[in-house]
């Protein structure tokens, strides 16, 4: 890992498929349960791996965390981009209900109270987790987005103030957009100036000035709140982590530059109509990266992408039917990397290759995250390859995270029955590096123990049995579960 800054923070992530009725009267909805709550932390440079058995929820994780899957439930925190200058739309929602929410939150809070007291069996335990999370997805954007001023009196002028804000930040953004577009014309033409730039500099400083003023209002109010333990409490809450699954369809779209996908069968996820230039370089015209898709520039930089993933750009004008299956591979990380993304989910990305070939592509998988500085989210049921590529592990069993720790804790120190079934039953032969021990299955130890086997169900404690390293389980005595109750 590069360094200790989180890029992604899942929280209590939750996708339900829904299950078609079997017959017009049936009223209950039933679901597949593909995630059920699961909350990750994934850090900047880091390669996460993440593993389990076929249906676990593996792809489901992956592709709902960047929202090519709309989530269920929870929220997934993203810090590659400031809120000041995204300012998505749910922002101004949040504001705008600021006094109707928090009329609800007493007696909303007040309700889970009750259930939390009244938990005496797993049904109504169960009933407690479930309310916890819908109360936490109505209200932790608000408290994350306004902290302390949740404190103060007059909940109608936080509102007013708040909303300039996000007025006067949003006119901004667009302003700043223009610019760059201008100077980028400019530059084309070889000129470092012009009327248009200037002004539009002038409206940028100006604008900046009117954003300074509202801060220094809402930290004069902050001010007279500060020995105020609710404003203390609430002010921990703060957090500048753009909520992926409350952006609206348009505001994902534009963000899919930083959050791409390499699909496990390069065939299928390459049309075979398209030229591979062509599939590289879709994205690149239609983020605007580049206007016409005949200029030198954009020829050039799809050329430059294809020789770094080791494709020769002689080649840019077959279909993808005429490459081999690893080249076909490396066509769907140029295209994935092309826009320059910030986190990349490799999903089963070697898992259809042979295995020389599987190597060539992780190696060229580790090169770029080195020159590119990628985050991967690598999910494979692979073994062998996750703990040669992982920097982290997280075990996946029925839609919920079982174990977390770093690859060698989980290869040498596992906690969780399941992950030893899993290590168990590598067969030696298959990794000649990997020192084959049994690990001894228990379900019990003096602090917490496994009910997972029974009831199908993951353990709902989430538990740091050692520094990073955590797992599912049920706490034989209760800790403090944090957040905002
Ligand atoms: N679009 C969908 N509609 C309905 N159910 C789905 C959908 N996608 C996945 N599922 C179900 O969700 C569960 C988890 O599937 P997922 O593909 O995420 O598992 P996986 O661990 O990646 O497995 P594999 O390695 O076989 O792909 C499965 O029961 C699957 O049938």
């Amino acid at each position: 890992m590069n360094n200790e800054r989180v890029l992604l923070s899942i929280k209590h992530l939750q996708k339900y498929f829904p299950i078609k009725k079997k017959h017009p009267f049936q009223v209950k909805q039933d679901y597949v349960k593909a995630n059920k709550n699961v909350s990750i932390d994934i850090y900047e440079g880091e390669t996460l791996g993440i593993v389990g058995e076929s249906g676990c929820g593996k792809s489901t994780l992956g592709r709902t965390i960047i929202q090519l899957q709309k989530q269920t439930g929870g929220s997934s925190l993203y810090y590659g981009e400031t809120i000041d200058n995204f300012m998505p739309k749910y922002v101004k929602k949040v504001y705008q209900s600021l006094v109707k929410v928090s009329k609800s939150y007493d007696k909303d809070f007040k309700a889970l109270n009750i259930l939390k007291q009244n938990r005496v069996d797993e049904a109504s335990s169960e009933l407690y987790r479930l309310s916890k999370i819908e109360f936490e997805n109505k209200y932790y954007n608000t408290f994350r987005l306004i902290g302390g001023l949740a404190a103060y009196h007059d909940l109608e002028e936080i509102s007013r103030i708040l909303l300039d804000e996000y007025k006067a930040l949003k006119e901004l953004s667009v302003l700043k957009q223009k610019y760059d577009f201008e100077e980028t014309k400019l530059k084309m033409r070889h000129l470092d100036s012009g009327v248009l730039l200037k002004k539009l500099e002038e409206q940028i400083n100006e604008k900046e000035a009117d954003v300074k003023t509202i801060k220094e209002k809402v930290e004069s109010i902050k001010v007279t709140l500060k020995n105020d333990p609710k404003f203390i409490k609430y002010e921990s809450f703060k957090d500048q982590g753009i909520d992926l699954s409350a952006l609206t369809k348009k505001e994902i779209r534009y963000l899919k530059k930083d959050l791409q996908i390499i699909f496990q069968d390069p065939y299928s996820s390459l049309d075979p109509r398209s030229k591979v230039k062509d599939i590289i370089g879709e994205g690149l015209l239609i983020h605007k990266f580049f206007k016409r898709k005949n200029s030198e520039a954009y020829n050039n930089y799809v050329e430059d992408i294809m020789k770094k993933c080791g494709l020769d750009e002689a080649y840019k004008n077959r279909y993808p039917h005429q490459f081999s299956g690893g080249q076909r591979q490396r066509i769907g990380i140029a295209r994935a990397l092309a826009l320059k993304p910030k986190f990349v989910v490799c999903d089963e990305a070697v898992s259809a290759l042979d295995v020389s070939i599987q190597s060539q592509i992780i190696n060229l998988l580790e090169d770029l995250k080195k020159t590119d500085n990628l985050t991967y989210l690598f999910i494979t049921h692979d073994l062998g390859v996750v703990r040669f590529i992982s920097d982290r592990i997280g075990v996946m069993y029925f839609g919920s995270l079982v174990e977390l720790a770093s690859a060698e804790e989980i290869f040498k120190n596992p906690k969780h029955p399941y992950t030893k079934q899993l290590l168990n039953a590598i067969p030696a032969y298959e990794d000649e590096t990997f020192k084959q021990t049994i690990h001894e299955i228990t379900y019990e130890t003096s602090d917490y123990e496994f009910h997972y086997h029974k009831t199908g169900e993951a353990d709902p404690n989430w538990y740091e049995v050692s520094k990073g390293h955590f797992v599912s389980c049920k706490l034989k005595q209760e800790k403090d579960e944090g957040g905002l109750l």
